[in-house]
């Protein structure tokens, strides 16, 4: 069936319709850089009520299988790529990714020149875009913004959930987090308990964790402002970890600000560089919003890690207490392990219970 991409600014992109076809649905459109890793892409959280379009040009090729899903449902609320393989090949494959998208309810738009539709987001920035039959009808300006809804509410975790019997408790305050930091901490030695983000600071006392790890989600940081002092008070007490949405809402509790990049990173070879080591870490990515240059009280936080392409921050240390945050996804792999060490300098403040040893 033929369909539209139409954007915020008016253009309007055709291409083929697959998945739900019956309505109309808004997102965010981003870009996504990665040749692999589609299927946790369409399974991370952090996507929720995004347009991914794909810059490969074949996604698929490799299909869905029942080991590599970040969370328990497709997430995005709509993929656009050239060409979607329509078999997929590989022996752990276990179903296509239209067949994924149709059964998530996801529509999958192809057949259009993913090129232009990419130079256009880095002209104007991620824009908001409707996935249409009909897009003589639409007004893409009418629906909110991605930066003015609650999403977290939708991505997080209802109720507490339990992995791992390791001997270090970590807390997981979920904001919509990927499974391969469960499964990250749990091969460090950890029983990890993930709570709701919006879980009273007394229960998670009373959880008695060794550590905390705020984790990645969807949306604008800002949305989460009022339950930014019970972070704050939660991560000087705690050895704390914050990826990427936790990252920055770390920052923000701390009295830092936030914006949003004209085009986010999204992607797996994000060159980052540990700016005391020099080492350059090539990372998976994807957000659209960073922490604020000279925005954070240098007594609290330094930069420990920039992106090497814009230079934007990647990463901070606490200088006196136990807390990393990095805006970079350490649990991924584009690589075969790559920036795992994160995990590793978190044990080895979860081990020394973290209170005198600021990542050094
Ligand atoms: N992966 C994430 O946690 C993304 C964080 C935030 N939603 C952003 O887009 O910047």
């Amino acid at each position: 069936m033929k369909g539209f991409l139409k954007l915020e600014n008016g253009e309007i992109f055709e291409g083929e319709l697959s998945g739900n076809t019956d309505k109309e649905v808004y997102g965010e459109a981003v870009f996504f850089t990665g040749m692999t890793g589609y299927q946790e892409v369409m399974t991370d959280p952090s996507f929720n009520g995004q347009v991914v379009v794909f810059t490969y040009p074949l996604i698929g090729n490799y299909g869905i299988n029942l080991t590599d899903n970040e969370s328990k449902k497709p997430q995005p609320a709509a993929l656009v790529m050239s060409e979607c393989h329509k078999t997929g090949h590989h022996y752990a494959c276990d179903k296509t990714v239209e067949k994924e998208a149709a059964e998530a309810g996801i529509p999958i738009l192809t057949g259009l020149d993913t090129r232009a539709l990419v130079k256009r987001i880095r002209e104007h920035g991620d824009m908001g875009a409707v996935i249409t039959t009909n897009p003589d009808k639409i007004d893409v300006a009418s629906f909110t913004p991605i930066g003015e809804r609650q999403l977290v509410a939708d991505a997080a975790v209802k109720k507490v959930e339990i992995f791992g019997e390791g001997s270090h408790h970590v807390v997981l305050v979920d904001f919509g987090y990927k499974e391969s930091m469960v499964t990250s901490l749990v091969e460090q030695g950890c029983k990890v308990t993930v709570v709701p983000y919006d879980m009273a600071e007394e229960e998670i006392h009373q959880l008695n964790p060794d550590g905390l790890l705020f984790s990645n989600g969807p949306g604008n940081p800002k949305q989460l402002n009022s339950f930014l002092p019970a972070y704050k008070r939660l991560a000087e007490t705690y050895p704390t970890l914050g990826i990427c949405l936790g990252h920055q809402l770390l920052a923000l509790a701390f009295g830092g600000d936030t914006e949003k990049l004209r085009f986010g990173h999204r992607g797996a070879n994000q060159p980052v560089q540990d700016l005391e080591t020099k080492k350059v870490y090539i990372t998976s990515q994807n957000h659209s919003y960073v922490v604020k240059e000279n925005t954070l009280n240098e007594s609290d936080f330094s930069i420990l890690f920039k992106n090497i392409n814009d230079g934007s921050i990647e990463g901070l240390v606490h200088n006196t207490l136990p807390i990393i945050t990095v805006q970079f996804h350490p649990e991924a792999h584009p690589g075969p392990a790559d920036s795992e060490e994160i995990f590793h300098k978190f044990m080895e403040q979860l081990r020394s219970k973290g209170r005198e040893t600021a990542y050094a």
